[in-house]
């Protein structure tokens, strides 16, 4: 069980913080900060994506045992990831720090596909973090059903409930609007946001390579502290620009509402014409 005391958020920082935009299109309640910071290319994106997580957690740390970090698949956070892992000797306390996957692709752990597999190249396997602290999603599993019961299983296990989940979830943003593993044809907006379970299996639409995913749903990821988005690229622009302008709840990169930050970590390309 993680030891968790949410009076150990670091909110005021990002209020004030001058490099970062506040997005006055924020759909959500007021409760969660919502920022949208823009980098001239990924490496920059990276550097501070690494810097600003690296401080959040070693503040949350002062405050309670473990930081639970929930990671993001795909291309785009694989050099954030490194940039972390250069961090192993000095920094991150790893042996507070639990990892898990806010999705995965039905594929072996060593398929070149795999969420996991980029994230232990990149990530895992160049740290010291106790192995019993990462936590993958169990794709050995005979089905996707039983993997995402047993992944479910596993996160009931770490969390008290599934509105209080992890510390930051990194996100990306496909250019069809998915995050995670939850497409624009998985549900309804309102099936998504209402979803009863933790963990479920999807069958993404024909346009991915890997159409058996795992994924946490939409209260679980919302569950999150903070999440943290992560978009480079202008295959990425549309999308953006429906989920910041628009508020496309048909997306469901629109509908991720944490506890209390959002964060978008955006490059120029994905970006072009800032509204604010
Ligand atoms: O399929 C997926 O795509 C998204 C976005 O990936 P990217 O390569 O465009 O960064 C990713 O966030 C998700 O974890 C992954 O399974």
């Amino acid at each position: 069980m993680l030891v968790r005391a949410d009076g150990g958020l670091p909110p005021p920082r990002h209020r004030t913080d001058p490099a970062l935009v506040p997005n006055p299109r924020a759909r959500m309640p007021p409760s969660p900060s919502s920022a949208i910071r823009r980098f001239p290319d990924l490496e920059a994106l990276s550097r501070a994506a690494a810097r600003d997580l690296t401080a959040d957690i070693q503040e949350t740390l002062r405050a309670q045992d473990h930081y639970a970090l929930a990671l993001a698949g795909g291309s785009t956070p694989r050099r954030l990831y490194e940039l972390l892992a250069a961090e192993a000797e000095g920094a991150l306390p790893w042996s507070q720090i639990h990892l898990f996957w806010g999705d995965e692709r039905f594929v072996p752990l060593d398929h070149p596909d795999s969420n996991a597999r980029m994230a232990n190249d990149a990530l895992v396997e160049a740290v010291p973090i106790p192995p019993d602290q990462v936590h993958p999603m169990p794709t050995h599993l005979d089905s996707p059903d039983a993997a995402a019961a047993a992944y479910a299983e596993t996160l009931r296990h770490q969390f008290s409930d599934r509105s209080t989940t992890f510390d930051t979830v990194l996100l990306g943003l496909g250019g069809d609007g998915h995050t995670a593993s939850l497409f624009p044809e998985t549900g309804t907006p309102e099936q998504r946001r209402t979803d009863e379970a933790w963990v479920r299996p999807v069958t993404a639409p024909p346009r991915h390579e890997i159409p058996r995913r795992l994924t946490c749903t939409l209260p679980a990821l919302n569950g999150a502290r903070r999440a943290v988005f992560l978009v480079a690229g202008a295959r990425k622009e549309d999308a953006l620009a429906r989920v910041l302008d628009q508020e496309d709840s048909s997306l469901p990169a629109a509908q991720v509402a944490p506890r209390a930050a959002l964060l978008w970590y955006v490059d120029a390309a994905a970006r072009p014409h800032p509204s604010e």
